[in-house]
């Protein structure tokens, strides 16, 4: 049967990307402390996520015009996204070694994102890249250079994922 785009680009993307068993054990340590403070890491990634790049408020219609991080902070709607946004994540790091259900996870995200709520799928590189950023200032004793460039890879894999099932729902990626 004829490949779609974004499969190709999954298969690309798991030659050149592969994380290794080594890695997944190190993402699914990280991953197990991240997660145990679960809410508190979630809502810190999502603020710096809109301080950053306040643009990515105006899909949120309950704090699309909020500017202050502490109003933000108790956001109702803010705290259900960082609590889904973390449980996805957790579902992909238990199931690294299953290629089927990480695929099945994340084109689900990419799907409802492209055709429900219609974010640019821009905003997945820059909220992955924060996402890295505050685990790895908070959680700086466990992130090693080993976890760092783990952590990479699993960050281009969500992406990939992501942006692949936007392809496949006629949304072009603006990277
Ligand atoms: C790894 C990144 C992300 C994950 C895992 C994720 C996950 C989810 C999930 C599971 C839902 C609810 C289920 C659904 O409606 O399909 C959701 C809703 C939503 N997401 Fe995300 N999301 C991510 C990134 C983003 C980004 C970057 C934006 C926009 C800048 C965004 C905007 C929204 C909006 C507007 C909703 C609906 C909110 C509501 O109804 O209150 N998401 N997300």
């Amino acid at each position: 049967m004829e490949k779609v785009q974004g499969e190709m680009e999954i298969e690309r993307w798991e030659r050149s990307e592969e994380i290794s068993d080594a890695e997944k054990k190190v993402i699914q340590e990280t991953w197990s402390r991240v997660y145990a403070n679960c809410e508190d890491v979630g809502v810190s990634i999502l603020i710096r996520f809109f301080v950053n790049f306040p643009s990515a408020k105006q899909y949120f219609s309950q704090f699309k015009h909020m500017e202050d991080p502490l109003e933000m902070e108790r956001s109702l709607q803010l705290r259900k996204h960082a609590r889904r946004v973390m449980t996805a994540i957790n579902t992909v790091v238990e199931n690294l070694n299953d290629s089927e259900k990480v695929s099945s996870v994340l084109a689900l995200v990419g799907k409802a994102h492209a055709l429900k709520h219609k974010v640019e799928p821009i905003y997945f590189k820059k909220l992955t890249g924060v996402m890295l950023e505050v685990i790895a200032e908070e959680y700086a004793n466990d992130f090693t250079p080993e976890a760092h460039s783990a952590w990479t890879k699993m960050k281009t894999l969500i992406y990939t994922h992501v942006t692949a099932a936007y392809k496949e729902s006629h949304r072009d990626p603006q990277t």
